[in-house]
């Protein structure tokens, strides 16, 4: 079988629990082949992001346009992107190359409450991202930010996603993970709504819970399932991640990537 090929275009996690190497973890672990153009570098750790440098323009357009040129792109992910000119650049390199299966997880502010998107740079992630997106997957903060209102109930969440939809993308993910509730994800497809309910796991350890999950429905997309699909399996892997999230550091530790797991949890059957 031609083995299933995922991008991610996103910054790197020093610290590994989010980001690219997430991304990366995960692309493996659902039995894809993982690729990466990398944005940003931050130095960050379990209890906080301590620097951030961007890349410039041209590194990060040579950097998508060299893989298109060589290698067919099953799906790919796009995480932070943190200004309007690496937005531009991605979205006009994305368009080029005629990307498929694009799903963009809208990062803004990390965990621990830095930027990882410049706040002036939010209108063009909606405008510019979210038209070239199968699927956008907004946290509950995300939403409220770019829907401009309050999230405090599943009512609530559907109606952000409906206004999300505007935006142009094919599906909507407003993900459940902030409430205090079950962790309950609602998808909109423009006509009807999916839920994808998990247990809530009571653990500190959820630093790159939205990178695993967005790089799962990725390697998902890339395996060729449709969306709904792709989410319910992202879902049942993120889940698992979190429950086998990992004791490390001194701060938010990083979900768990077990291909194993997932294996003997008879998910994985390629
Ligand atoms: N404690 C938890 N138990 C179970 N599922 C969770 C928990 N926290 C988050 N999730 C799930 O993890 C996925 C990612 O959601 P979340 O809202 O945490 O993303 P995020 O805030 O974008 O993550 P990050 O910014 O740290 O990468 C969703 O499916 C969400 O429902
Ligand atoms: C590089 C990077 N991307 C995304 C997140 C969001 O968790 C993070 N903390 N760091």
């Amino acid at each position: 079988m031609k083995t299933k090929v995922a991008l991610t275009i996103a910054g790197s996690d020093s610290c590994g629990g989010a980001g690219i190497q997430a991304d990366l973890k995960t692309f493996s672990a659902l039995g894809t082949y993982g690729m990466s153009v990398i944005t940003a570098v931050t130095a960050q750790n379990t209890t906080g992001v301590v620097d951030v440098r961007e890349m410039d323009v041209d590194i990060v357009r040579n950097q998508i346009d060299c893989l298109f040129a060589d290698i067919e792109i099953d799906a790919l992910k796009i995480g932070m992107v943190s200004n309007a000119e690496i937005i531009n650049v991605i979205a006009a390199c994305l368009r080029a190359n005629k990307a498929v299966n694009v799903v963009v997880d809208p990062v803004m502010v990390s965990k621990s409450g830095h930027y990882l998107l410049r706040p002036e740079a939010k209108e063009e992630l909606v405008k510019v991202l979210f038209p070239i997106a199968a699927v956008v997957t907004p946290n509950i903060p995300e939403a409220e930010l770019i829907t401009d209102d309050k999230i405090a109930s599943l009512e609530q969440m559907k109606k952000a996603a409906r206004k999300i939809y505007e935006f142009g993308p094919g599906c909507v993910v407003v993900k459940g993970g902030h409430l205090t509730e079950d962790a309950v994800d609602v998808l909109y497809d423009g006509s009807s709504f999916k839920y994808f309910k998990g247990t809530r796991v009571d653990t500190k350890n959820t630093h790159g819970t939205g990178c695993t999950f967005s790089s799962a429905i990725a390697a998902h997309l890339a395996r060729g399932y449709a969306v709904p699909e792709a989410v319910s399996l992202a879902k049942d892997y993120i889940n698992g991640a979190i429950l086998h999230s990992i004791e490390l550091g001194h701060g938010f530790g990083p979900t768990g990537h077990f291909y194993d797991l997932y294996r003997k949890a008879g998910i994985f059957n390629g």
